[in-house]
Parts: structure tokens; C-alpha cells; sequence
């Protein structure tokens, strides 16, 4: 008889295991074969451990660095190295602060420096200079609104590249003449490295025009000062930059399939590139599991089917949650009465929303359990307060933060 939970808590562990950064970055640092003179500036939320791993693996060719990651993220002190902590997803003082350490760091160097640029997601809120004309409050106003409004992260990039002094290409600018080597952990879908961490050592792609479509799309109402400041175009050629992606959501459902293997499951993935709302995919998950239960289809059971992506969340109530939770709160109503079956979806970063909740997991009792606490699962929906309603029922995962994070992982297990 298997245990579907047990199993996939193993799942989410062991897979998220395997896209933890340290071998992938000292992988390529060997390929790589550094000089002296190394200069690490690592930004995102797994900065320490990309950090960490190419100081262990560089020694004394590195001269100095900087950590900016999200606060609990960092685990202590790494030689020659400052780390700092900061707001994410909304940024704060100490991002602003920070990213001037980072500045100062690299700003004299000369044509034999080589800065190890380490990016992963996370880095857009942890590694910000506003354009002039513009202050820290007004960055977190248009953040907030972005975040709210359901745009997908390369749109929201697209407008915060173009206020900003460091993103879009343009920290490899201030690094000239030294030479950039970025390694980057991809959490975008299609890993557009212009978009990751909004880029900041990589040719822009999107442009003013583009600004102004995404505010026309979600109609954005933005200060007269921050219309105002959106006139600089980013940099669409740079000459001092190598750019290689070490992991992304791929990898993570590869590995999802070995294990479901490994504990008897027949496997497939769907796709690794789900995108679009967090419900709408709940409701298309719930429909493949009535397939299953109903049909044997589209695997034999035991089976789990495994998907790789990013769901949107247009936030429109006040209530707590994140896009993995609203995911499966979504998928448990269409799901209602069928036993041995189990929806999971998690960030691979530990943090799903501004929730200590890695994300969900539910089954075909969650919405009877729901009801006999007399919680009503569309109210919940409705008000985007997944987290509460989940942890009434023993539906959160809870990992905390991993040092990773390519995206996000979901998956079906039907016996
Ligand atoms: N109450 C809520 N319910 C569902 N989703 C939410 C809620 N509040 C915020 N979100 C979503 O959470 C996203 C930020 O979540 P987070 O896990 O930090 O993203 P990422 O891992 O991509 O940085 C926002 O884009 C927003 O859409
Ligand atoms: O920093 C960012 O721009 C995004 C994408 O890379 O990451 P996160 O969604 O984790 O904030
Ligand atoms: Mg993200």
C-alpha cells in the first residue's frame, strides 16, 4: 500500500535537494579556469550558497565580495566576503544600501579584474539603484502594484529595468572596464536571462514601447514622477559579459521524475512550463485527476505527473496566501471524494507568497474537512486567503527557506 503524503513530502525534499546550487556552480567554475584578481557579487536568494560555493572553490584568487539576499537567507560569514540581508519581494533601505556596497566594490576596477557575477531570482527586489528623479518609496509603490496586478515576471521586469540604475544591463556598464562571468540559477520560464533577476549584466531586450503596453495591459496608474522618469532605454549591447545558466525548472522536474520512479510511480512530466492563473491550472489539474481515477488515463496507476512553472495571482482580496497554495486550494474543490489521490505544488525556494509556506498539498478529503470546519472554499478563493484555510487542515508544506530557487514544482500522485 503506498503512502501518498509520505511520499511526496520525499519528493519535494529530494528534489529540491538536487537543484540546491553548490555543484552546479564549482561544475562550471572548473570549465572556467579564473585568474586572480576575482571579485564575487552574488544577489538573489540563493546568493549565499552560490557565493559560498565559489569561494570554497576559488580560495585566495578571490579578493573580495558582496551577499545581498533576502532576509533569513544567509547562513553566516564566508571569508573575505560582506553579506548583507534585504526586503524581498518589495524592496527596502537595505536593499538600496547594499547595492551601494556593491557599487563601490566594483566601480574602480581595472581591464585584469574579473567580476563572478553569481544571479538568481530574487535579485530584482535585493539589487536596486532607482533611476534620477526617483526615491525608494516610489519603487515600492510600483513594485507592490506589479506584483498585485497579475502581470507575468518578464512584464513586471520589463517596467523595473527601466527605472532603475543597475538592472537591464546596466550594472555591467558601471563594472567596465573589468571583465563580468555571470553564473545565473534561472527561475524565469524559457530561463530569459534578460529577465532573471531583471538582468543586471545582460543586453536588455525589452524596451520603452514595451513599458507602455504593460501599463496600457494592466492598467497601472502611475505617479506623474514615475511617468516622468521612464525615459531611459537600457543597454541592448554589452561587451564585457559571459553569461551561463546553471539550473532551472527543468532540472527539478527530472529529478522529480527519478524519484517517483524509484518509489514505484509510472512518470511523466506535462509540462515545464505552466504559466498561467494559479486557479485555472488547480481546475485543469483536478480534471487530470478525474481522468485518472475515472479512466486510467493519460498513465497507469500508481502514477504521478509532475509540472514545472510559474502561476500568476491577480490578488484582489485581503486574505493571506501564495500562488502554489491558491493552486491546490483551487485543484482539492475539483477533486472532492476521490480517494488515494494528492495534489502538491511548492516554490523551490522555500517561500511561496509572503507566507512562511513553501506552498500546499491537498487530497480528495481536504474540501470535506474544509466544510466540517465550516470554511467555505470559494470565500477563501475569492479573498486569496489559501494559507489559512490550508493550514486548518494540514494542507501547508513547510521547508523554510532552501537556498534555492528555480521556479516552482507540482505534481499529481494517484494510486
Ligand atoms: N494572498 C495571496 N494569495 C495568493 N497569492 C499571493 C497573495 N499575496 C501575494 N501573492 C502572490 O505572491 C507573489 C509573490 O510571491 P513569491 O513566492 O515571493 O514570489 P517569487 O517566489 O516568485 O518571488 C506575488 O506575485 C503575488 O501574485
Ligand atoms: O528577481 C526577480 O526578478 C524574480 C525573477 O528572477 O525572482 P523572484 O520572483 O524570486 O523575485
Ligand atoms: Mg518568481
Amino acid at each position: 500500500m503506498k503512502n501518498l503524503r509520505e511520499d511526496a513530502f520525499r519528493i519535494i525534499k529530494n528534489s529540491i535537494d538536487s537543484v540546491l546550487p553548490e555543484k552546479a556552480v564549482q561544475q562550471e567554475l572548473e570549465k572556467m579556469s579564473l585568474e586572480d584578481n576575482i571579485h564575487i557579487v552574488a544577489i538573489g536568494k540563493a546568493a549565499w550558497r552560490m557565493a559560498k560555493s565559489a569561494k570554497d572553490f576559488l580560495k585566495d584568487k578571490v579578493k573580495n565580495g558582496i551577499v545581498i539576499t533576502k532576509y533569513g537567507h544567509s547562513q553566516g560569514t564566508i571569508e573575505s566576503l560582506q553579506i548583507y540581508e534585504a526586503g524581498h519581494p518589495i524592496p527596502d533601505e537595505n536593499t538600496i544600501k547594499s547595492t551601494k556596497k556593491a557599487i563601490e566594490l566594483v566601480q574602480n576596477l581595472r581591464e585584469n579584474d574579473v567580476v563572478l557575477f553569481l544571479v538568481s531570482g530574487g535579485g530584482s527586489a535585493l539589487f536596486e539603484i532607482p533611476v534620477e528623479g526617483v526615491n525608494l518609496e516610489d519603487i515600492k509603490n510600483v513594485t507592490d502594484m506589479l506584483l498585485k496586478s497579475g502581470a507575468n515576471i518578464v512584464e513586471i521586469n520589463t517596467v523595473r529595468k527601466h527605472l532603475s540604475r543597475v538592472k537591464g544591463g546596466n550594472f555591467a556598464k558601471l563594472v567596465e572596464p573589468a571583465k563580468i562571468y555571470s553564473l545565473v540559477l534561472s527561475d524565469v520560464l524559457g530561463d530569459r536571462l534578460d529577465s532573471i533577476a531583471s538582468g543586471p549584466a545582460y543586453p536588455d531586450s525589452t524596451t520603452l514601447e514595451d513599458v507602455e503596453k504593460i501599463i496600457k495591459k494592466y492598467d497601472l496608474t502611475l505617479s506623474e514622477k514615475i511617468l516622468h522618469a521612464l525615459k531611459n532605454e537600457t543597454p541592448k549591447h554589452l561587451d564585457n559579459v559571459e553569461t551561463r545558466i546553471i539550473g532551472s525548472v527543468t532540472k527539478v522536474c527530472e529529478s522529480a521524475v527519478k524519484i517517483a520512479q524509484n518509489l514505484g510511480y509510472n512518470t511523466m512530466i506535462l509540462t515545464t512550463t505552466l504559466d498561467c492563473e494559479a486557479k485555472e491550472a488547480g481546475s485543469f489539474l483536478a480534471a487530470i485527476v478525474r481522468e485518472e481515477k475515472e479512466r486510467e488515463r493519460p498513465l497507469n496507476t500508481p502514477c504521478a505527473i509532475i509540472l514545472g512553472g510559474e502561476t500568476v495571482v491577480h490578488v484582489r482580496g485581503k486574505g493571506k496566501g501564495g500562488r502554489n497554495q491558491e493552486l491546490v486550494l483551487s485543484a482539492a474543490r475539483g477533486i472532492k471524494g476521490y480517494q488515494e489521490v494528492l495534489i502538491a505544488s511548492v516554490g523551490t525556494d522555500g517561500t511561496d507568497g509572503p507566507t512562511d509556506a513553501a506552498g500546499g498539498i491537498v487530497d480528495g478529503e481536504t474540501v470535506n474537512r474544509l466544510q466540517e470546519k465550516g470554511i467555505d472554499v470559494e470565500k477563501v478563493l475569492n479573498n486569496n486567503d489559501s494559507y489559512h484555510a490550508l493550514q486548518s487542515v494540514d494542507g501547508l508544506v513547510i521547508t523554510g527557506p532552501t537556498g534555492t530557487n528555480v521556479n516552482d514544482l507540482t505534481f499529481i500522485l494517484c494510486n
